[in-house]
């Protein structure tokens, strides 16, 4: 059997280390190397907390794709990094699979482009947990009954983006089907900034931040004389792992990129 070949990108943060722990335990998958700023050249199994993988660990991205043999990278770090790790894989032609989320609309039109000019697939997911898809998709077949709508979305302190990869990904799902209205009262005004929460085409979405919380959302729709709540919770990061590994499974018969995990759902 031929493993597919993957390098993870944060390696020691809360994603990267489940993404590795998965990894350990699928056979037809072998990691080939890992990208970290901090530990150029130790042995994953070196580092402290992380499986006993003997793969490699480069702190320059071209320094790995040009020494190893690599089939995808998993991206799991920040919005700024993971935009050049993804970009620097399709240009060496290995396929990215991309968790990190925070990427501008531009951007990804931008990396949309070079995977097509390259013929490379990609994913980059906003949630990989099946629970998280299933909630978007029905949030949107509800909005098409449905425009007054807001979301609500909680996570854990150390997020580093606001709104949350989902919250976006879903109002831009809700938003294919909705009827375009500006919400509540046309004469609110905020006697606090910030208050009606972020606006995306008259969509509101609230983010809360607060230590205990891993990643929970709801979508709460309104109209006369009922509401109706989709809610989502991931309680622990091993709920992303099924997709992650869906993905990589998927990503390496595509030749394009694919922005979210419902397009590759059966
Ligand atoms: N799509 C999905 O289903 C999910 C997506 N996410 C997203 O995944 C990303 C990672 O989340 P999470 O694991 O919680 O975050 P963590 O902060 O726990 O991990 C981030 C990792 O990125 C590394 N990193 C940060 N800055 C740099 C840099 N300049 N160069 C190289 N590496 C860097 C960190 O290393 P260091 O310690 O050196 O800073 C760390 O290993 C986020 O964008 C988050 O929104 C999260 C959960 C699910
Ligand atoms: O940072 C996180 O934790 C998460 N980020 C993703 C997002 O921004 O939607 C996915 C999930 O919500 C967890």
């Amino acid at each position: 059997m031929n493993k597919i070949k993957v390098v993870v990108a944060g390696p020691r943060g809360k994603m990267g280390s489940e993404a590795l722990r998965m990894i350990e335990k699928e056979e037809e998958l072998e990691l080939v190397a890992c990208i970290d700023r901090n530990y150029d050249g130790f042995k994953v199994q070196d580092i402290e907390g992380l499986p006993p993988f003997e793969a490699l660990v480069y702190s320059d991205i071209n320094e790995c794709f040009q020494s190893i043999d690599a089939d995808v990278l998993v991206d799991l770090t920040t919005p700024e990094v993971g935009y050049q790790h993804t970009k620097t894989a399709i240009q060496y032609g290995i396929r990215p699979v991309v968790g990190t989320t925070g990427f501008t609309k531009e951007q990804l039109d931008e990396l949309s482009d070079l995977a097509e000019e390259k013929g490379i697939g990609a994913v980059i997911a906003p949630n990989f947990a099946i629970g998280a898809v299933l909630m978007m998709q029905f949030a949107k077949w509800a909005a098409k009954y449905f425009p007054d709508v807001e979301i609500v979305e909680r996570h854990h302190d150390q997020k580093l983006d606001a709104p949350s990869g989902t919250a976006v990904k879903t109002a831009q799902l809700i938003q294919e089907v909705r009827t375009s209205k500006e919400q509540g009262h046309p004469d609110e005004k905020e006697t606090l900034t910030g208050a009606r929460g972020a606006e995306l085409d008259g969509m509101r979405i609230h983010s809360m931040r607060l230590p205990g919380l891993v990643a929970h959302q709801e979508v709460v729709f309104g109209s006369t004389g009922e509401n109706l709540t989709i809610k989502h919770d991931s309680f622990h990061r091993s709920s992303f792992m099924t997709g992650v590994k869906l993905a990589i499974d998927k990503v390496v018969t595509l030749d394009l990129l694919v922005y979210g995990l419902e397009n590759l759902m059966e």
